[in-house]
């Protein structure tokens, strides 16, 4: 009898592998490209889609020649990626209009923050479950569509399409087909949670064109066959890549729970059909949609830096030349020596979600060695799992029993002791390590009756490794405090006011929007008790009047607002009003009209006039 396989492409942060599977869900083939990682300014993430695309283009081939397999015998494919990755392609050429702005990307921390104070900001999280971050999709977009002049209109007239990266595969797989699956879907922060629709409340809110974005799909089924790479192979599945380890994990019931630990690391929670809002930092989500069923729903504590602390420990600092030899390292010591490291290389994710947050060393002295680094490195993921699980049970009323693990960092044994001594639960591993891959497999398995149900695949689930907790709960308790203390030291790091080292910036919107984040500074500290008044207010008075007169001798635009005569109540309401108008009406005008060499010309003469 002829074997069948089914294959999964996993397209991850750092790689994309392409795996085949067999019945009883063992891997039979695997084939993984790296692609560029591109850092172009502080806070910056980009990779080239189309990089990825021919990374896809050469795996796939491969994995079934190392496998001695032809197309025919693959009953389906299931695609598992990084989320919220933006990628803006043009519908005709299928050419992408800039590199990919990844989910770790910090660039859109600005606007975040001005978008934060409309009166609407506190819908976002109803609407889609996801606090308002830099993280997700939606400010990207919006980024891209706001700083490549014409680029709004032709995603408003369908020329210019949106997608995440399953979205991109599937397009570029099947010569055309622009859809995407809901898991992917609600990382955006433009689905409505629980219509998984797209939500016109959203799309205005971001001011982004409905025409560029895909149809949403469930995340088992098929959606089209392969015309390109190897023809005629049925994409029967696709999901977010966590989502795809929790169903790799075969986490399908309320309850359970996996946490992947790779670049970044994620810990889902299954709650079922019910959708939870999170009270204490976690995002809600959609885990899975098998067909016509019902959503499932899942809490997720996003960490974002955990791996690539490692990666950097290796690649920025130089101390080790390998991942694993962090281990070796950190076991030349007892113990941390007083050393913590916090990594908020992105900013704060769950549970704190501080954008403006960056990293810390905290607690040095000349006792510390490269090995307590290490140990620091490690135990920086130990303990953001912890704030994580902590905020997990708070919000679900329960005690997580066991964490279910998976991820490259799931071979370093002195982490997974760790995690297991901080959480004071049993950490346990299955056998099959690429649960990314496998869930996305078991999907698109389940899709095309390759397997029946659900119950069949939780018996291939086999524990390989397990920690069990070991730690003095007096230690526990005192590093825990000591680690919430180095955290404390992250926040605020990037405020304006904090942040003199950046030379002033000459871009026109970027100038206006500086001078309404020092006028609202300085609106904030008058309302403080304790603040010299007089000086406050003459500080302000200058500021404001130097600002309007750069608007209306550059912007040409009459402001009306007497700086001089009003109460110090109406000027407040009269600045505010002021400032949300031009930013809702003005900016996106002239980001719209203004060429880039304009924009820098008018803004280097604005700051010129304005202080
Ligand atoms: N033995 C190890 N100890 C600690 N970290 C490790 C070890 N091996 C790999 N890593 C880290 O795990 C990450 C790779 O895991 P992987 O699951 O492949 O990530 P992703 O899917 O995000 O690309 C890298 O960031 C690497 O630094
Ligand atoms: O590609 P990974 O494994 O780093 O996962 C990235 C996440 O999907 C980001 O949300």
């Amino acid at each position: 009898m002829v074997q069948r396989y089914v294959m999964s492409i996993d397209q991850g942060t750092t790689s994309t592998r392409c795996i085949l599977f067999d019945a009883r869900g063992r891997l039979v083939s695997v084939v993984q490209r790296e692609h560029h990682q591109h850092f172009p300014r502080p806070g910056w993430v980009e990779h080239d889609a189309t990089e990825i695309w021919r990374n896809v283009t050469r795996i796939v081939p491969d994995a079934l020649a190392q496998a001695g397999v032809g197309a025919g015998q693959v009953v389906g494919l299931g695609i598992a990626n990084q989320r919220e990755t933006t990628v803006l392609w043009d519908r005709r050429t299928g050419a992408p209009v800039s590199r990919a702005i990844v989910w770790q990307d910090t660039r859109t921390d600005q606007m975040i923050e001005y978008l934060s104070r409309e009166p609407a900001a506190k819908r976002v999280r109803e609407l889609c479950g996801l606090p308002l971050t830099t993280y997700f999709s939606a400010p990207k977009i919006r980024w891209l569509l706001q700083s490549t002049p014409g680029l709004q209109e032709r995603a408003e007239r369908g020329e210019v399409l949106f997608g995440t990266i399953e979205s991109w595969l599937i397009w570029n797989l099947t010569g055309g087909l622009h859809v995407t699956d809901v898991t992917n879907a609600s990382r955006t922060m433009l689905m409505n949670l629980r219509t998984l629709s797209w939500d016109n409340e959203l799309l205005e809110f971001f001011d982004i064109p409905r025409a560029m974005l895909p149809e949403i799909r469930s995340s088992t089924e098929v959606y089209g066959t392969t015309t390109t790479v190897v023809p005629g192979i049925r994409i029967a599945a696709a999901l977010g890549d966590q989502q795809a380890a929790l169903f790799g994990q075969t986490c399908f019931a309320p309850g359970e729970a996996k946490c992947t630990y790779g670049t970044g690391s994620f810990l889902l929670l299954n709650t079922g059909q019910n959708l939870v809002l999170s009270k204490h930092g976690m995002l809600t989500t959609v885990g899975f949609k098998i067909g016509d069923e019902p959503a499932v729903y899942a809490l997720e504590g996003s960490i974002a830096v955990t791996g690539s602390l490692v990666q950097w420990f290796r690649d920025g600092l130089e101390l080790i030349s390998s991942a694993p030899e962090i281990e070796t390292l950190a076991r030349t010591v007892e113990d941390n020596g007083g050393c913590y490291i916090v990594p908020a290389f992105s900013g704060l994710f769950a549970p704190h979600w501080h954008s403006e947050a960056r990293g810390v060393i905290a607690g040095l002295t000349s006792y510390i060695t490269k090995g307590h680094l290490a140990r620091a490195v490690l135990e920086a993921t130990g303990w953001q799992t912890r704030e994580v699980v902590d905020a997990m049970n708070a919000d679900s009323g329960l005690a997580l029993s066991t964490l279910k693990v998976d991820g490259g960092m799931t071979a370093d044994n002195l982490l997974m002791q760790f995690i297991a001594d901080v959480l004071d639960v049993p950490v346990v591993r299955p056998m099959v390590a690429e649960t990314v891959s496998l869930g996305a497999a078991y999907a698109a398995g389940l899709s095309v009756g390759y397997w029946p149900d659900l119950e069949g695949l939780r018996r291939n689930w086999h524990r390989a490794g397990q920690w069990l907790p070991a730690m003095a709960p007096s230690r526990r308790d005192t590093e825990y405090a000591q680690w919430r203390q180095a955290v404390e030291l992250t926040f605020g790091w990037m405020r304006p006011s904090t942040n003199t080292a950046r030379p002033p910036r000459t871009d026109l919107i970027e100038v206006i929007l500086d001078d309404h984040r020092q006028i609202e500074h300085l609106l904030r500290e008058l309302r403080n008790e304790d603040a010299d008044r007089t000086s406050l207010l003459a500080e302000l008075s200058a500021v404001l009047t130097a600002h309007f007169t750069a608007t209306e001798r550059i912007l040409h635009k009459r402001v009306g607002i007497d700086v001089t005569a009003l109460s110090e109540e109406d000027l407040e309401d009269a600045v505010n009003a002021h400032i949300r108008d031009e930013e809702r009406l003005l900016l996106n005008e002239l980001r719209r009209s203004l060429s880039p060499s304009d924009r820098t010309a008018l803004g280097r003469a604005f700051r010129h006039l304005s202080s």
